[in-house]
């Protein structure tokens, strides 16, 4: 398979990255790089109780701490670049839903025009001048090959996206001391990429449409699913226990192969078509897929979570108690109110051409969905682990794939997941009715008022059929890294990667190098939708910070998702 690349490897993790000190403030002075645009208050994303009604995501934090009120880089955006030619207002009607209809993506014509919202020159970027109005902006192209002095002072063949603390790497010029590991020298070459399913159906089943809040758009109920059958327990009981590999907790030195979680020989090898808990051998249980077909939803028996350290579990089992409460009045309305006034607010962000935030895109009650959708997933085959790289460091965060698997001991995507030979479950179709209202979205705002003539040009339509599903424990966090393992062709056409928030709020970064102290910060809540494709297909990007207890309390309510982050983010192969 052409892979277009000498590595087609994904870069993550990376010098500066990972490592926490490197994301602490380096007490530089703020760097007058105004380089973002932000547009509009930005409403909350539906934060249900006190501790997270802070911020509500009303500022924008740049590097070295330096803190920008949303209003300011607005007031900036509005007087000095795009005063005629945003719209005042955007309406929500492309608000994002579970159940969002899927429209034609009729784009026309092949011109290629673009803006710019960007007013900083890099000394890489191809500047261009702007085809629109007052602009001034530059825009530039962000690099599409691995850069950074780490990439080249070590090895052309390293990995990053690690915790492992080692020794060799802490001479590495702006490295994290452990953001490297070699990883193998050989590609292996993808399999081809599954059929997906484009997403039309809505379930049959349920109630669709009711919402608890008045104006959340329509919620789709998922489909029905049936347990099936019963699971037995830990059938490894010698392995460590999920939180004994929590992130950050665990020091796995290289080469220990005795650490190492994913050593083929721990895990009864699963078939692709295998359904049910693989903690025990000969008991099929938990699974059957949904009479529609299509999305993939599957149930588990409660009693297969968290066996064998492949199964992670995101949510609480159950309350204390043993007793789901439901969600106090008070809860209820606030969330109601809070919606409302994000409803009302200019939500969308133009960061770079191509990089585009959709705040607080996903209703509450979709966000619930999908977060119990996860959940499911994660217990089943394929479901959450905490991936390592080939000499056993971890990452700081439990991971499953939808679709097709990525291996970071390889870097490259592939049908099965070598450690257990799990096949990912498919992308739902709901994900990917959402994954396409919010391209639609995005394209209908660069669309508005001319600002573009055709925004598919800036940001490519996209088809996802990987989705990699991240969660973040309070520490958890990725270094800065490129997404760059899909295939020469989406990388070089720029497909986008959608990325979904849920949970807590992360620290987001991201830039034209893999260098912390260069990278401009933001942060994502839960509901967000970030979109980088097109030029900034290629960005350098991480999670530099988990802002612990910042959920919205109705999410953690109705799904007892666990303390921290998940993540959703869908490519195309
Ligand atoms: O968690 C995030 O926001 C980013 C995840 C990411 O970059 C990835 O999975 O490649
Ligand atoms: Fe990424």
């Amino acid at each position: 398979m052409n892979r277009g690349r000498g590595s087609n490897r994904r870069d993550r993790g990376g010098g500066g990255g990972g490592g926490k000190q490197h994301y602490a403030a380096k007490g530089r002075s703020a760097q007058p790089t105004g380089q973002w645009v932000a547009r509009g208050a930005v409403g909350a994303g539906g934060h249900l109780d006190d501790a997270s009604s802070g911020s509500g995501s009303s500022e924008i934090v740049r590097r070295n701490s330096e803190t920008a009120s949303v209003d300011d880089v607005t007031k900036k955006f509005d007087d000095a670049l795009l005063s005629s030619e945003y719209p005042s207002e955007h309406s929500s009607e492309s608000h994002g839903s579970l159940n969002v209809p899927p429209k034609d993506g009729n784009f026309k014509g092949e011109e290629y025009q673009y803006y710019s919202n960007k007013q900083k020159t890099t000394s890489e970027g191809t500047s261009g001048e702007t085809k629109f109005g007052n602009f001034k902006g530059v825009q530039t192209t962000p690099k599409t090959e691995p850069v950074g002095p780490c990439y080249n002072n070590y090895s052309n063949k390293l990995s990053e996206r690690s915790i492992s603390t080692n020794s060799r790497d802490r001479n590495l010029k702006n490295c994290s001391p452990s953001h490297f590991i070699p990883t193998s020298p050989h590609t292996v070459g993808c399999q081809s990429s599954p059929e997906v399913q484009s997403g039309k159906k809505t379930t049959s089943e349920g109630t669709s449409g009711e919402t608890k809040f008045g104006n959340f758009k329509g919620v789709q109920n998922l489909p029905k699913t049936e347990p099936v059958g019963t699971c037995h327990g830990n059938y490894f009981p010698s392995l460590p226990t999920n939180s004994e590999l929590s992130e950050g907790s665990m020091s796995i030195k290289p080469g220990d192969q005795n650490l190492k979680i994913s050593s083929p020989s721990h895990f009864i090898p699963a078939s692709p078509q295998t359904v049910g808990c693989q903690s025990s051998p000969g008991v099929q249980s938990g699974m059957k897929t949904t009479s529609g077909g299509n999305s993939g939803v599957t149930k588990f028996d409660s009693s297969c979570s968290q066996h064998d350290g492949f199964s992670f579990d995101i949510c609480e089992e159950r309350r204390s108690s043993g007793v789901k409460l439901k969600t106090p009045l008070h809860k209820i309305n606030k969330a109601k109110r809070k919606e409302e006034l994000r409803m009302q607010g200019d939500n969308i962000k133009v960061f770079r051409p191509g990089m585009i935030l959709l705040k607080g895109y996903i209703s509450l009650e979709d966000q619930v969905k999908m977060v119990k959708l996860c959940r499911d997933f994660g217990r089943g085959p394929g479901g959450f682990y905490q991936p390592g790289f080939r000499d056993g460091a971890k990452l700081h965060l439990k991971m499953m794939c939808l679709g097709k698997n990525w291996d970071p001991e390889k870097s490259e995507y592939g049908d099965l997941r070598p450690a257990d030979q799990t096949k990912p479950p498919p992308i739902p179709d709901e994900f990917q009715l959402l994954v396409k209202g919010a391209i639609e979205k995005c394209h209908q705002y660069l669309e508005s008022d001319n600002k573009v003539l055709k925004a598919r040009n800036i940001l490519p339509p996209m088809t996802p059929n990987i989705c990699i599903i991240n969660f973040y424990t309070k520490t958890g966090k990725l270094g800065l890294h490129k997404d760059k393992d899909e295939s020469s062709k989406s990388l070089n056409d720029g497909l986008p990667v959608v990325s979904f928030s849920l949970g807590d709020k992360a620290e987001f970064l991201f830039g034209d190098e893999r260098d912390v102290d260069k990278a401009d910060k933001i942060e994502l809540e839960s509901g967000d939708v970030l979109i980088f494709g097109g030029k900034s297909r290629h960005i350098f990007h991480g999670v530099s910070n988990i802002l612990a207890d910042t959920a919205p309390g109705y999410l953690m309510d109705e799904t007892l998702l666990k303390p921290g982050r998940l993540n959703l983010t869908f490519r195309e192969y």
